[in-house]
C-alpha cells in the first residue's frame, strides 16, 4: 500500500522527512517492530510509547506517527505529527488491512456476565449450520478449531484489525467477538462495522475502572451506538428484556431490536424449564414457533445465554429448528458450570463466577437438584475492584459451606482480599484459605458422598497471577487429583 494513502484522511498533519513509497507493517509496540514499518506512538496507562521511537527506528521503522516533534535522523525515518495518534491508528490500521470488518458478518456480545458463553454458543451454532466462523474473547482467538491465547478479552485495536483480516483471508465469513467495557472505553473496537450486537446483562463489576454503575452502563451502550446510522444496512440489536437497561439501549440505535427474556413476552422466551445436574430442558418460544430444547448447560442464567445466542443468529436468517438440533450433541462450555467427568460419589463443578451476580446465579443453578450439602469455593482477584468483594461473600452465603480464597493474588496482600469478602458473609459456616490449592484440597477433604462442590472464579484458566508472574494452576486438575486420592483408595 502506498504510504501517503494511509495518511490521506488527516487534514491537519505535519510530515517531516520523506515518506517511503510503501510500508509493509504497522506496529504499536516498539519491541515488535519489523523492517519497513510504521510505528505509532500512543499514550498508555503505564507508559507513553513516544519514549520508544528510537528503539522502533533501530528495529526498522521507517515512519513514526507522533503527537509531537521528535529528534529523528531524516535519512532513517519520516515523522508524521497528528493531533491524536490513537485516532490515527484506527484510520491507518483499517485502511492498511482494507476495512476487513465490512467484508464479514460481525457479531459483538457485551454485558457483565455471559459473554464467553454466548459468543461460544453463536460460534458453535454457526459451525453446526456449516458456516465458517472465528471467535475472539477471554479464551483467546479461535478459527477452524485452532486456538491462540490473547492478553485481553477484547484485543487492542491493531490486533483486532489483523485478526479480522486473517479471517477474511481464510475465507471465513463470520467473526464472533466478546466486547468488554474496557475495550469500548479505550476505543479498541474503533472502525469495526458490527452487524449484530447482543447484550447479556449488567451488574456490579469493574468499579475500580468506571466511576459508577451508570457510567459502566453507558460505556457498554457504546456498542449499540457503534452500529451507526446507515439504514440501508441490515443490522440488529439483541437485548435482554428482563434487564433494567433494556429500554435505554433500545433507544440508542435505529436498528431493529430482537428481544429475549423469561419475565416478559419477549421474542425469544422459555417455559417449563427443568434443571438437571448435567443438562437443562425447556420449551422454547420463538418467532418461528415452539420447540423442545435440551442443552448440556446448567442453570437459569444459561437459559438466558441460549436465548441470546439463538436470537442473535435468528437475526441473520438462521432457522430456529436448525439451532435446536445443534444443542443435542453440544459439549458443555469450558469452565462455565462444567461438571467433572469423574467416577466419585460427589459432584464437582468448575465455574468462572467472579462477580456477585454470577455467584448468585451459579448457586441458584445447583439448588434445584441439590440433595445434601453445597460446598462453594469462591475467590476474587487482587489489585481489582475491591468494592464488589463484600457482596460476593454475601451472595456466596447461600451455599451450605463456603471456602473464601483467591483467584489471582497479583500484588495485593492475600489476607486483605479474603477479609474483604468475609465482611459480607451472612453465616458462620465458612473458612478462609488464601492459597487456592490448599482451599481446593480442603473442599474435597470435608466433602461427603452426595455433596456438590463448586470451584468458582478461575474456570478453564491454567495459571494464577502471583505478584506479576503467571504460575501454572488448574482447578480442574487439582480437583480431580484430590478427589481421586480421597475417593478412589
Ligand atoms: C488498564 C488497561 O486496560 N490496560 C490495557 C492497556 O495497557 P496500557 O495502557 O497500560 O499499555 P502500556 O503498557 O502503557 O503501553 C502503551 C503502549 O506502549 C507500547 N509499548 C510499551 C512498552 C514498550 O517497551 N514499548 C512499547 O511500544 C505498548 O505496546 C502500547 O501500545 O493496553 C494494553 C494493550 O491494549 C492492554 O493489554 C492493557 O490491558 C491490561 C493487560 C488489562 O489487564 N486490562 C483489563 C483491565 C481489561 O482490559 N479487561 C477487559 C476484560 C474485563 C472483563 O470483562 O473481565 C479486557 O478486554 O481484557
Ligand atoms: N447470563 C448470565 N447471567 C449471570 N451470570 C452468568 C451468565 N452467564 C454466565 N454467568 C456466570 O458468569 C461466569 C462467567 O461466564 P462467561 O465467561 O460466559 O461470562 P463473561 O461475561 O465472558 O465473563 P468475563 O468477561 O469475565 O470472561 C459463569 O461461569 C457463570 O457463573
Amino acid at each position: 500500500m502506498q504510504t501517503s494513502e494511509l495518511f490521506s484522511y488527516f487534514t491537519i498533519k505535519t510530515v517531516i522527512g520523506e515518506l517511503p513509497l510503501e510500508i509493509d507493517h504497522i506496529h504499536v509496540d516498539s519491541r515488535e517492530v519489523q523492517e519497513n514499518s510504521i510505528f505509532i506512538c500512543t499514550k498508555g496507562f503505564t507508559v507513553d510509547s513516544h519514549e520508544f521511537y528510537h528503539e522502533a527506528i533501530d528495529r526498522g521503522a521507517t515512519v513514526i506517527v507522533s503527537e509531537k516533534a521528535l529528534d529523528v535522523d531524516e535519512s532513517k525515518a519520516a515523522v508524521v505529527i497528528v493531533k491524536d495518534t490513537y485516532k490515527a491508528l484506527a484510520h491507518i490500521a483499517n485502511k492498511f488491512y482494507d476495512y476487513p470488518s465490512s467484508k464479514l458478518n460481525i457479531f459483538g456480545v457485551t454485558g457483565t456476565n455471559g459473554k464467553t458463553t454466548v459468543t461460544t454458543l453463536i460460534y458453535r451454532l454457526l459451525q453446526h449450520v456449516n458456516q465458517k466462523a472465528a471467535l475472539t474473547g477471554t479464551i483467546g482467538f479461535e478459527m477452524n478449531g485452532t486456538r491462540m491465547k490473547s492478553e485481553n478479552t477484547t484485543c487492542d485495536l491493531l490486533t483486532n484489525q489483523k485478526l479480522l483480516q486473517e479471517t477474511v483471508d481464510r475465507d471465513i465469513s463470520n467473526m464472533v467477538m466478546e466486547v468488554s467495557s474496557h475495550g469500548l472505553c479505550q476505543g479498541r473496537l474503533w472502525g469495526i462495522d458490527f452487524d449484530v450486537v447482543t447484550f447479556t446483562n449488567l451488574s456490579q463489576d469493574h468499579l475500580d475502572y468506571h466511576d459508577s454503575m451508570e457510567q459502566y452502563g453507558y460505556i457498554k451502550g457504546l456498542l449499540f451506538a457503534q452500529l451507526g446510522q446507515d439504514l440501508k444496512r441490515e443490522k440488529y440489536i439483541v437485548l435482554n428484556e428482563d434487564d433494567p437497561w433494556f429500554k435505554t439501549y433500545s433507544f440508542w440505535s435505529p436498528f431493529e431490536v430482537i428481544s429475549y427474556g423469561l419475565q416478559t413476552d419477549a421474542d425469544f422466551t422459555a417455559s417449563n424449564i427443568q434443571y438437571k445436574s448435567d443438562h437443562t430442558t425447556f420449551t422454547l418460544h420463538s418467532p418461528e414457533g415452539e420447540y423442545d430444547l435440551k442443552a448440556p448447560l446448567l442453570g437459569e442464567f444459561n437459559v438466558y445465554n441460549i436465548l441470546a445466542a439463538m436470537a442473535s443468529l435468528f437475526a441473520k436468517g438462521i432457522h430456529v429448528s436448525e439451532m435446536v438440533e445443534a444443542f443435542i450433541d453440544m459439549e458443555p462450555i469450558n469452565g462455565r458450570m462444567e461438571k467433572l467427568k469423574l467416577d466419585v460419589p460427589v459432584d464437582l463443578y468448575v465455574d468462572y463466577a467472579h462477580t456477585s451476580d454470577a455467584i448468585e446465579k451459579s448457586i441458584q443453578a445447583i439448588l434445584p437438584f441439590k440433595q445434601k450439602r453445597l460446598i462453594f469455593l469462591v475467590g476474587t482477584g487482587g489489585d481489582r475492584d475491591p468494592h464488589k468483594r463484600p457482596d460476593m461473600g454475601k451472595k456466596a452465603s447461600a451455599a451450605d459451606y463456603v471456602i473464601l480464597t483467591i483467584n489471582d493474588p497479583r500484588t495485593e496482600d492475600p489476607n486483605k482480599i479474603v477479609a474483604d469478602m468475609e465482611k459480607g458473609m451472612l453465616h458462620e459456616n465458612y473458612v478462609t484459605i488464601t492459597e487456592r490449592k490448599a482451599a481446593i484440597a480442603h473442599a474435597i477433604e470435608i466433602s461427603e458422598p452426595g455433596d456438590i462442590v463448586v470451584f468458582a472464579g478461575k474456570g478453564q484458566e491454567d495459571y494464577q497471577v502471583v505478584g506479576t508472574k503467571k504460575v501454572p494452576h488448574s482447578d480442574f486438575d487439582l480437583a480431580r487429583e484430590f478427589a481421586e486420592k480421597k475417593y478412589k483408595k
